[in-house]
């Protein structure tokens, strides 16, 4: 039986599908959720906000602008998203992105872990949990540390299998040779030599 977050993941790669393709960043898609407590059919979600990779002006990720579109929505900053996020008694806040957050940036910008990790500083209860359809691939940062400081920070985060291929290659199709990037994302080894 397929995960009943896949819709959800769908939702983001429909998203990361209109970002520009380059060959600089993975194109992403993500989704900001209020969930209610004890409610495994998710009845009751409500979409907060969504963001996907340059959707805002300048070299943003799609977490970046999912946070971005919420606070022009409330007229803070983004930085002061924590501040005007919802706190609601019985419910909580999840995030869906296609792909793993950044713990790192090749631009040196602010990781997008760090922008969900802040939304639980000064006790907030913040971003409780993180659901992403694939592990960011090696192409920039080599392994990628981005559910390490999700889970030191107290946030779960849950791998939602089943569409890898379609999001890596959406993520790189303004790669250079994104089908051999997905190939070896998706862990198909080129067939060694015993297998001949
Ligand atoms: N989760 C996530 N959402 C995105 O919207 C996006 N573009 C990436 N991509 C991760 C990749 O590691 C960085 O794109 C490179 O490290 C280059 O860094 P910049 O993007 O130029 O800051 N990851
Ligand atoms: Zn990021």
């Amino acid at each position: 039986t397929t995960s009943p977050h896949v819709p959800y993941i769908r939702k983001c790669l429909s998203l990361a599908e209109q970002s520009p393709p380059r060959p600089t960043n993975f194109r992403v898609g993500a989704l900001l959720i209020s969930r209610k407590d004890d409610d495994p059919a998710m009845a009751d979600d409500r979409i907060l906000s969504t963001g996907y990779t340059m959707e805002l002006a300048g070299n943003t990720h799609a977490e970046q602008c999912c946070f971005a579109n919420y606070a022009a929505v409330h007229q803070v900053a983004e930085e002061a998203v924590p501040d005007v996020l919802p706190v609601e008694p019985g419910r909580k806040l999840v995030m869906y992105v296609t792909m793993e957050p950044c713990g790192k940036r090749l631009s040196g910008n602010a990781p997008c872990v760090q922008r969900i990790t802040r939304t639980r500083e000064g006790g907030r209860a913040g971003i409780q949990k993180v659901f992403f359809g694939v592990k960011e691939p090696e192409t920039f940062v080599g392994e990628s540390e981005g559910c390490k400081v999700l889970t030191a920070a107290g946030i779960e985060w849950e791998h939602v299998s089943g569409l890898e291929k379609e999001i890596l290659t959406v993520a790189t199709a303004g790669h250079e040779n994104g089908e051999e990037e997905v190939r070896t994302a998706l862990g198909d080894k080129e067939t060694n030599i015993d297998d001949i």
